[in-house]
């Protein structure tokens, strides 16, 4: 059966404790391929350290943040620089198909299969108490996990170039979701997360 007849509007996949929509394909005049060429390109891409449990750690991925707030994550605080015109032109894009409003994005460069990214809730105070949060794939498709924080649910969405998902509800109070990295080599992949933040 194919889950996702329709690719081109968000469609709903049913799950318990919260909102979960998905698009295979958003809506775009530029092509996927030129979009992630450009990402690669226009993005002051950053190598951050975090700090985990009182030690200080590479991300295993390269990132940026864009937008109007600053944003805490992972334990530290980051200044975002504006919106680039192409970051734009994709917010519009992700609003008009999710009907949300987003202030900010989180940019994540997953270089080769063995970046990833733990599993975490978004769910910040400055997010809100049921933040929407709409996350945009552009490369190689890479495997998203959701865990239920309770019961022993799972759940695994193929994130493909040019995807759209979006989280909202009480997702990130119930559930954590991760990426984690892949046995077989995978090319690159860049994720783009649109948040509101107050
Ligand atoms: O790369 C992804 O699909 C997940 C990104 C994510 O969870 C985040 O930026 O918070
Ligand atoms: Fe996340």
């Amino acid at each position: 059966m194919d889950l996702f007849a329709d690719d081109t509007s968000l469609t709903p996949i049913p799950l318990e404790d919260g909102e979960l929509w998905f698009q295979q394909r958003l809506a775009l005049d530029l092509a996927p391929d030129e979009v992630m060429r450009r990402l690669l390109a226009e993005t002051d891409w950053r190598h951050e350290q975090i700090h985990v449990w009182g030690k200080w750690h590479a991300q295993p991925r390269l990132s940026a943040w864009h937008g109007e707030a600053s944003y805490r994550y992972s334990g530290k605080t980051f200044h975002p620089q504006p919106f680039t015109a192409l970051q734009r032109h994709l917010r519009q894009a992700v609003e008009l198909a999710t009907g949300r409003r987003f202030n900010s994005v989180l940019l994540n460069y997953y270089r080769d299969e063995r970046d990833s990214m733990g599993f975490h809730a978004d769910d910040e105070p400055e997010l809100g108490p049921e933040p929407a949060i709409a996350s945009l794939s552009f490369g190689a498709p890479r495997t998203f996990i959701l865990k239920h924080r309770s019961r022993s649910h799972t759940l695994k969405l193929a994130l493909g170039d040019g995807s759209l998902l979006l989280m909202a509800g009480t997702l990130q109070r119930h559930w954590v979701h991760g990426i984690n990295k892949e046995r077989t080599p995978r090319g690159p992949r860049i994720n783009l997360t649109f948040r509101l933040i107050a």
